[in-house]
């Protein structure tokens, strides 16, 4: 109980500063706004009663006129009161759109810092999907729960004044009927808390799946295999799963829950008849009469929206709490290294280089030896798996090996300021991502400084070869991309990957990586590309992977890698003529093309 009360109290400091950092006016506007309208909630019972007991005095004297002073006092304050509860409303708006912009901001800053590593592993994708999905709707209903505190505790506080001015005893049984189901309520919470945590990983792979039946690229799949039925049934058990354990779950709850109310039910009905009774040998006013029984009811609602905000607050507490591991989250990855990187580099080196991915056994790379001169172009040939993208990936820092060295010139890699060293590299990955943007910002995100520049832009795309198609457009450059959105429309594989080529040649940087930039490209667009490649990488230090020859025979050196190990290396000309390893690939995807 202490440690919960703990985490309530650290949980909420923690969730107030974060909303009072999203808009500090919204968070006053809305804090006064609730005390006001609490405040007035309790006047409004008093103006009551001098209503009721002006109307009698008024049996007497014959005039309504001090009732009727009373009435229009009443008025006005339940006329300020609206005004307030509005304005509840209008700052809770305001305020939860603040936090949802800035917990997002929050979120992205902290992804950019992660890891590479850390992404290979599912815990922090469950991380990030709580973290997405829970902290703006629970920092919100923490912020609604805290104003419903400050409500509650403002009337409260002044129904019990009410209350103690008649009898002290009837305000504390009114505060204690209602610990057990308070008690109730945080076991609740706490075992639906469990769940959440002991479910979340199948939910997201659920959630997964219904997005991967309803992505526009996966259609054609889906339709032809016919999967949906497959995941339906796997969706079906998953479903009526967690639907069996919520009912046994909430039977038993829901029977503790009928019992404490029932009790609370019968003392407060109790004390109510006691107050009658009192009134009637004390010969009070229906006035009195019904201010004691309205202050009854006041405070014990009061108390119970007190108790089950507390209940909330716990609740909401326990999953914000994921949105906090994250953002407090140690990056140990984030960059210290302080070395500026230097463009004018002569060689990036292996030096008996070791590597494995974390959390996976056996070395991928082994002892690997590499040198790769400023100015030219290397490629990368093997089978799959052999490696080849790894080598890519340990050249732009996103893993770093376990054993051996990387060296540029005479500094080790990882004491280069990363993301300096990344303003002097392009890529082209395998898996490179189509923005649901126009084609001129899928190709200006290459460089984002000078993402409107449409002369450059064009250039790009006219180096690998996009451009004719872009003419044939209506809206050009304009044209919007991913038939999923509005307006769009979409582009063959091969087209996709000439703007990913053209987005690295539009960021212009002295290393460009590229894996297997050919690999959907037409025998035209690839002799062209594969063609031009001295001249569009003039000046600059390419590594390239690909499978077709056509592409690889043109590097200044090519690097043959079998089961993570460097076996041959040298030109073309030179690999042909030791016939080995290189020899014997070349030859199968030769024969394939002369064998009619
Ligand atoms: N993130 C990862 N975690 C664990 N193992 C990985 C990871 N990425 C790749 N691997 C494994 O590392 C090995 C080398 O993969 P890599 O992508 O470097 O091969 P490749 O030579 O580029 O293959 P391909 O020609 O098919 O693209 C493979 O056996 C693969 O299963």
């Amino acid at each position: 109980m202490i440690k919960s009360v703990k985490i309530m109290k650290s949980t909420l400091l923690y969730v107030l500063k974060l909303l009072w950092n999203s808009s500090k006016l919204s968070f006053c506007g809305l804090f006064f706004a609730n005390i006001f309208a609490g405040i007035l909630l309790s006047a409004e019972m008093i103006f009551w009663k001098n209503i009721i007991n002006a109307v009698q005095a008024a049996f007497e004297t014959g005039s309504l006129k001090i009732a009727l002073y009373w009435l229009v006092a009443y008025m006005f304050l339940e006329i300020f009161r609206n005004v307030m509860e509005e304005m509840c409303q209008y700052y809770k708006i305001v305020l939860s759109s603040s936090t949802n912009k800035y917990i997002t901001k929050l979120i992205l800053e902290k992804t950019k810092n992660i890891s590479m590593e850390k992404y290979d592993n599912a815990d922090i994708h469950n991380k990030l999907k709580k973290a997405n999905e829970e902290s703006t709707g629970r920092s919100m209903n923490l912020l609604y729960s805290t104003g419903l505190f400050i409500k509650g505790l403002s009337v409260a506080v002044s129904t019990a004044f009410i209350l103690v001015n008649f009898n002290v005893s009837i305000m504390i049984i009114c505060l204690v009927i209602n610990i057990p189901i308070l008690f109730i309520g945080m076991k609740i919470a706490s075992r639906q808390y469990e769940i959440y945590n002991k479910r979340f990983e199948n939910i997201r792979f659920m959630d997964y799946t219904k997005t991967l039946l309803t992505k526009h690229e996966n259609i054609k799949e889906v339709k032809v295999y016919g999967v949906t039925e497959y995941f339906m049934s796997f969706l079906d058990t998953s479903y009526k799963t967690y639907i069996d354990e919520d009912k046994a779950i909430r039977k038993r709850f829901s029977v503790q829950k009928i019992g404490a109310s029932f009790v609370e039910s019968i003392i407060i009905y109790m004390m109510k008849a006691f107050i009658c009774m009192i009134v009637i040998i004390n010969k009070m006013t229906i006035g009195d009469l019904t201010l004691y029984i309205g202050a009854i009811d006041n405070f014990r609602n009061a108390v119970s929206n007190i108790l089950y905000v507390i209940t909330s607050i716990f609740e909401d507490g326990l999953y914000v709490n994921n949105f906090f591991e994250l953002i407090n989250m140690q990056t140990e990855d984030t960059d210290k290294s302080t070395v500026k990187f230097n463009s004018c580099f002569q060689t990036i080196r292996f030096e008996n280089v070791w590597f494995h991915y974390p959390n996976s056994e056996g070395f991928i790379l082994e002892n690997l030896n590499i040198e790769i001169e400023r100015g030219k172009t290397y490629a990368i040939v093997g089978l799959n798996g052999s490696g080849k993208t790894t080598i890519l990936k340990l050249i732009l820092r996103l893993y770093v090996p376990q054993k051996g060295n990387i060296y540029i010139d005479d500094h080790n890699i990882n004491d280069i300021e990363i993301n300096d060293y990344y303003k002097y590299v392009a890529a082209v990955f395998q898996d490179f991502i189509k923005y649901p943007l126009t084609i001129k910002h899928n190709i200006g995100l290459g460089n984002i400084s000078n993402l409107e520049n449409e002369t450059d832009i064009l250039q790009a795309a006219k180096k690998s070869g996009i451009l004719p198609y872009i003419k044939t457009l209506p809206d050009g450059l304009d044209t919007k991309l991913q038939k999923e959105w509005t307006g769009s429309t979409e582009m063959s594989l091969g087209q996709w990957q000439k703007l990913a080529i053209s987005r690295a040649f539009f960021k212009d940087a002295p290393i460009m990586i590229l894996d297997e930039p050919t690999a959907s490209l037409d025998p035209m667009a690839e002799r062209e590309i594969s063609g031009n490649i001295k001249a569009l990488m003039k000046d600059k230090t390419c590594l390239l992977i690909a499978h077709r020859f056509s592409t690889v025979r043109l590097a200044d050196k090519i690097y043959v890698l079998k089961l993570g190990t460097i076996v041959e290396s040298g030109t073309h000309n030179e690999l042909v003529n030791i016939q080995g390893e290189y020899f014997k690939l070349f030859h199968i995807q030769a024969e394939g093309y002369l064998e009619t």
